[in-house]
């Protein structure tokens, strides 16, 4: 995939320097950092969820891709500030604003600032089938029904 379209909602993304394009850390990043668009710092108490915008919508259109959220690792290890919904699915057809769920799960309260990278986002291919209803599968596998811990811990 080339290119998905990124619209800016908020006229601070790419005039403010606080607030630039989103772009990759690094030339092998897989994520692109979201940052809160938020005019003032905001306290996320401990235990708390707030939904933030990021002020940009990301519309992938081609259904074989799907965008996700995910924590950031230093964020969500270090400060216990992860996702609400622990991971966010976006739909290819969604176009309103990318938002991020932020859920604090430390004991402690975060400040979020203004800017700040709070999540990130990828865009996954998505493979698509048709649901072929059958009464009895076409082989038996090795592993059967069998799951939630079956093959032992060790
Ligand atoms: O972290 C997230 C998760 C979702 N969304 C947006 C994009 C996504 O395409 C839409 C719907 O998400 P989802 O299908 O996970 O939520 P739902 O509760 O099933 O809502 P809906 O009935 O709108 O599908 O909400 C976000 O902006 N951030
Ligand atoms: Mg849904």
């Amino acid at each position: 995939m080339q290119a998905v379209q990124v619209k800016v909602l908020n006229s601070k993304i790419g005039t403010h320097p606080d607030f630039p394009m989103p772009t990759r850390a690094t030339d092998g990043s897989a994520g692109i950092d979201l940052r809160a668009c938020i005019d003032e710092a905001m306290t996320i108490k401990a235990g708390a969820t707030h939904l933030v915008g990021t002020g940009l919508a990301v519309y992938i259109q081609d259904p074989n891709y799907a965008g996700m959220i995910l924590p950031r690792s230093g964020l969500g290890h270090k400060h216990g500030i992860v996702l609400g919904n622990l991971v966010g699915l976006i739909d290819a057809d969604y176009q309103g604003e990318l938002m991020v769920s932020v859920w604090n799960r430390s004991s402690d309260d975060f400040v979020l600032n203004p800017a700040e990278r709070m999540a990130q986002y990828i865009v996954v291919p998505v493979a698509r089938p048709e649901f072929e209803v059958v009464t009895d599968f076409s082989d038996e596998s090795v592993r059967g029904a069998g799951g939630f811990g079956h093959s032992g811990r060790h």
